[in-house]
């Protein structure tokens, strides 16, 4: 039977009306029903006597009824009360609306009440119970009973019965699991799993079904995501770039040896610019592991090959550090003729104009941007190269965007450039799939030599003088330090600090000596810039802040980071903050200032102070926060699965992830016998998506 054709008035008592208010709730056929998971469960209780009944909690009374219950009506409102009585205990019942239980409700007999008991004046009062016979509540008890989200109108009973039946009729799904990842990692059949997910025999028959459903959404998305990018990656490479020496020129300009990882990341990249197809790849890379440069060797290599790149920064001030650094380098290496151009939304409009007219005459082989990239109407004459960094402050679609541009070159080079991400969010590696599940991954996984690791402590205010104290101390020694705050400007109703006035008084604090200025996303683009140059260069010795500068600043000088009101940061967020300094060879240091007082926040803290490695940090983020959101991470991942979660379920990503890997050494096609209902399965999924896209 194919239950996708079978509607739902294939059952016994579902009517129009009631297919209707399924239809509302997203379920059209008996397939549907089948997938239609429950959100939770009930377990129906032991009974206990009247006098056992516990406030707070939901109870099953088993009590003979002595009277009839009494009805009292207000208006159209009625409620029907019995009293309970167990030796000198009573405890009193009440329902809403239901005046016909006077006449059905026998006195004399023995019913089950199941419900909610709360203490009022000290009287126990249990609200609007369900109500059962003895031999009916037997039948029950113990058992875990689904409990489905619903629409109006529509009862979890109805779901419930209909659930059943279909049951009964024992549907039986193909397995797409092929039997020998399931015997290896021990998981159920589709359709013990099915059935258990609904009416579950007990807690650890439950957890076995979900983790088989959980296991197969995520097997068959990451294998789909697999399928999908060799399609990409069989896209013909429209722009193939000759290796250069120029790039290796550049490499040993720098005032230091790559490190292993950024050499080996660099050979992938040359191999994928100048292989037969089109690159499509992530550089994962934790705070200050040196992925800019990488982008900047490529842009060279692009350039070098006639191709212009662009490379879309998520702030200004990265934007505008980007391109003096990118500057830098060519002039170093009298690659000035290449022409970098800056263009951002605060340009005038003439300079907007001159610059746009660089890029489409193709006079500029080297576009740095913000979103003005993609925002503004930029014609390209051959664009060959997209970079975007710090993929998780723009979406997936706006890297497309700019992708997209490449495509309308006026130069004859229009067809789809080269993409490059990159991303200092250390995720486990299936995760990174979830999240950008098109590209390939490099990951930058060693930090650049002679770096110390960052000294952190995890401080209340009370220790602010020492700090102050502290960073006096580093900029007498030529350093330079940071300060964050959360606020721009006083606010009556958030207590927390402000860089405005935490400006002025530290201006105070240290007098003339040391020159203290501030920085946030309100002021205006030139003197962001003006700011920044002056800390960059050392003439400012202490920035107050707001998170502007959490991504991607980079002044090798500065030693001190001071974090007020760090509570209100999550842990990946305050690694990205203490990234900013440790970037040079001097030891630095980290101050995360506690201003709440709290035991949890403290312990959170804690984390941060014993390591510095991001991946262990976003894992630790992940577990503390649960169902809260790293970067975005769970928007993006969410909607995707109906039983996994990418947080509980992060073991389970992980070995679907190698279980994936396994079938597809043993079966790069999907081509045996085996794994046909797999192969189908997920050509569904991916046909699925692009009609969904
Ligand atoms: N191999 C290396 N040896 C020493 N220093 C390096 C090396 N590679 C890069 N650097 C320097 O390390 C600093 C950090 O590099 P970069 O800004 O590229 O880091 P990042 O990975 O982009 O970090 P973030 O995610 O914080 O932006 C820069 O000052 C850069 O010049």
């Amino acid at each position: 039977m194919n239950l996708q054709d079978q509607p739902l008035r294939a059952l016994k008592g579902i009517g129009e009306k009631t297919e209707l208010l399924f239809a509302k709730a997203g379920i059209r056929s008996l397939e549907d029903l089948l997938h239609y998971y429950p959100r939770e469960y009930d377990c129906y209780e032991e009974p206990v006597s009247a006098g056992e009944a516990v406030p707070g909690e939901k109870n099953a009374v088993r009590a003979v009824l002595t009277a009839r219950p009494s009805v009292r009506t207000f208006g159209k409102q009625s409620i029907t009360m019995v009293t309970l009585r167990d030796g000198g205990k009573t405890l009193q019942v009440n329902w809403f609306h239901m005046p016909f239980l006077r006449s059905t409700l026998q006195v004399g007999k023995t019913y089950i009440f199941r419900g909610s008991v709360t203490e009022k004046g000290g009287r126990r009062i249990m609200e609007h119970p369900e109500l059962f016979r003895p031999e009916e509540y037997d039948k029950i008890c113990g058992q875990l009973l689904p409990v489905y989200s619903l629409t109006a109108g529509l009862s979890n009973r109805t779901v419930r019965k209909a659930v059943q039946q279909l049951l009964e009729m024992k549907p039986a799904e193909r397995d797409y699991l092929p039997e020998e990842i399931r015997a290896s990692y021990d998981l159920c059949g589709i359709n013990d799993a099915l059935r258990q997910i609904h009416f579950p025999e007990s807690r650890a028959v439950l957890q076995k079904a979900r983790s088989r459903l959980a296991f197969g959404e995520f097997f068959l998305f990451l294998l789909g995501v697999e399928r999908m990018k060799a399609g990409k990656n069989a896209a013909p490479n429209h722009f193939p770039m000759k290796k250069t020496w120029v790039t290796e020129q550049a490499a040993e300009s720098l005032p230091y040896p790559l490190t292993g990882a950024q050499q080996r990341v660099w050979r992938e990249l040359e191999k994928d610019l100048s292989g037969q197809h089109l690159m499509n790849r992530l550089i994962q890379g934790d705070v200050g592991s040196g992925k800019t440069i990488l982008a900047f060797l490529a842009m060279i290599m692009a350039a070098q090959n006639g191709s212009q790149s662009a490379l879309m920064a998520p702030t200004e001030v990265l934007a505008m550090q980007h391109y003096k650094a990118l500057t830098e380098l060519l002039e170093k290496n009298s690659l000035s003729d290449f022409h970098p151009v800056l263009l951002r939304g605060s340009c005038t409009a003439k300079e907007k104009k001159e610059i746009k007219e660089e890029i489409r005459s193709g006079r500029t082989r080297m576009i740095i941007g913000t979103h003005a990239l993609i925002q503004e109407s930029v014609d390209f004459e051959r664009l060959g190269l997209v970079i975007t960094d710090e993929q998780h402050r723009f979406g997936v679609r706006q890297r497309e965007t700019l992708a997209e541009k490449g495509t309308q070159g006026t130069g004859g080079g229009g067809a789809e450039p080269h993409v490059l991400v990159m991303s200092a969010t250390p995720i486990p590696r299936t995760l990174a799939m979830i999240l950008y599940g098109d590209l390939d991954i490099s990951i930058l996984d060693e930090m650049p030599a002679r770096r110390l690791p960052v000294k952190n402590a995890v401080v209340d205010t009370s220790w602010r003088e020492n700090a102050y104290r502290f960073i006096r101390r580093e900029t007498e020694a030529g350093h330079q330090a940071y300060v964050i705050c959360p606020m721009v400007e006083p606010n009556e109703e958030i207590s927390c600090e402000n860089v405005t006035d935490y400006t002025e008084k530290l201006k105070k604090v240290f007098g003339g000596a040391v020159r203290v200025e501030m920085l946030h996303g309100q002021m205006k683009a030139q003197k962001k810039q003006e700011i920044m140059e002056a800390f960059a260069d050392g003439s400012i010795q202490v920035l107050v802040s707001t998170t502007v500068v959490e991504v991607g600043v980079n002044v090798p000088n500065a030693t001190v980071m001071l974090i007020e009101n760090a509570e209100r940061f999550g842990l990946a967020q305050l690694h990205q903050l203490r990234g900013r300094v440790g970037r040079g060879s001097a030891q630095s240091y980290c101050i995360f200032m506690q201003g709440d007082g709290k035991k949890e926040t403290a312990e959170r803290l804690k984390v941060l102070q014993k390591s510095n490695d991001g991946f262990y940090i976003a894992e630790q983020d992940l577990k503390l926060r649960g169902p809260g959101d790293l970067l975005g991470v769970r928007q993006s991942g969410i909607a995707l699965f109906e039983v996994a979660d990418i947080y509980r379920d992060a073991e389970l990503l992980k070995e679907a992830g190698k279980a994936v890997r396994r079938t597809l050494e043993k079966d790069p096609g999907l081509e045996l016998p085996e794994n046909r209902a797999l192969c189908e399965r997920v050509e569904e999924l991916l046909k699925k998506q692009k009609t969904e896209n």
